[in-house]
């Protein structure tokens, strides 16, 4: 079935893993105590701390404990949606203070904009908040890449590694999961949205070994559409 439309994960497929590991991660933790400090009562963090206090069991929790369940859950790579959501209002701070710039790989840039050239309509995939992946591809190293993409999907629609995430987004797109290409690094993610019926393509960026039974390239000029 050819392909209409693409669906890219960030971390380790269109952007270094070393990036949100060692930069975003990192900056996100420095400024949390702070940054829920000074808005806890601003509705959109209120929101975001009260799901906290739900999903971590605590619903007591004071604030300085509730930075203590946010700092453990970044310490261990959850990919809870109000630490997600917290992290995307950090984030923004640091992008419009010039202290971050998103990276994405020169080959994804290059093919992300050949493609949407070509008429193919482009979506993105994250754990991340829509916020930070509209931060991550809007304060990029290479430009503003937002008017690239038609759309951005994060934990709202479901785990990554559940078909069932997929048949959403699916619906979302408005078109048959067949003709729907999803980019990715975690052969879990692939196999889910295998699972969904999405075509799929593993990036093994770095040297790394092939995704399961999955097409795997190294890099996004190798992928022939
Ligand atoms: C939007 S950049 C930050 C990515 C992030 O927070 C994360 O947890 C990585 O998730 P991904 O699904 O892109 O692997
Ligand atoms: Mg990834």
């Amino acid at each position: 079935m050819p392909i209409k439309a693409i669906l890219t994960d960030i971390e380790g497929t269109t952007s270094a893993v070393s990036f949100v590991f060692d930069v975003l991660f990192p900056f996100a933790a420095k400024h949390l105590p702070d940054f829920v400090r000074e808005h806890a009562e601003d509705p959109e963090v209120a929101m975001q701390l009260g799901a906290v206090r739900l999903d971590s069991g605590e619903p007591e929790a004071d604030v300085g404990r509730v930075i203590e369940i946010l700092q453990q859950w970044i310490a261990e790579d959850r990919k809870a949606t109000p630490l997600k959501a917290l992290q995307g209002m950090i984030w923004k701070q640091g992008y419009e203070a010039g202290e971050l710039k998103g990276h994405v790989y020169p080959d994804a840039v290059e093919a992300l904009k050949a493609w949407h050239e070509k008429g193919y309509d482009l979506y993105v995939y994250s754990s991340g908040s829509i916020q930070a992946q509209q931060l991550i591809f809007g304060c990029s190293e290479a430009g503003d890449l937002t008017p690239l993409f038609s759309g951005y999907f994060d934990t709202t629609s479901g785990p990554k590694r559940e078909a069932q995430s997929y048949r959403h987004i699916t619906e979302a797109i408005g078109c048959p999961a067949g003709k729907i290409l999803f980019l990715s690094d975690i052969v879990e993610e692939l196999d889910a949205a295998q699972q969904a019926g999405m075509q799929t393509c593993g990036l093994a960026r770095e040297g790394g070994k092939k995704l399961g039974d999955h097409l795997t390239v190294s890099s996004f000029a190798e992928i022939d559409i």
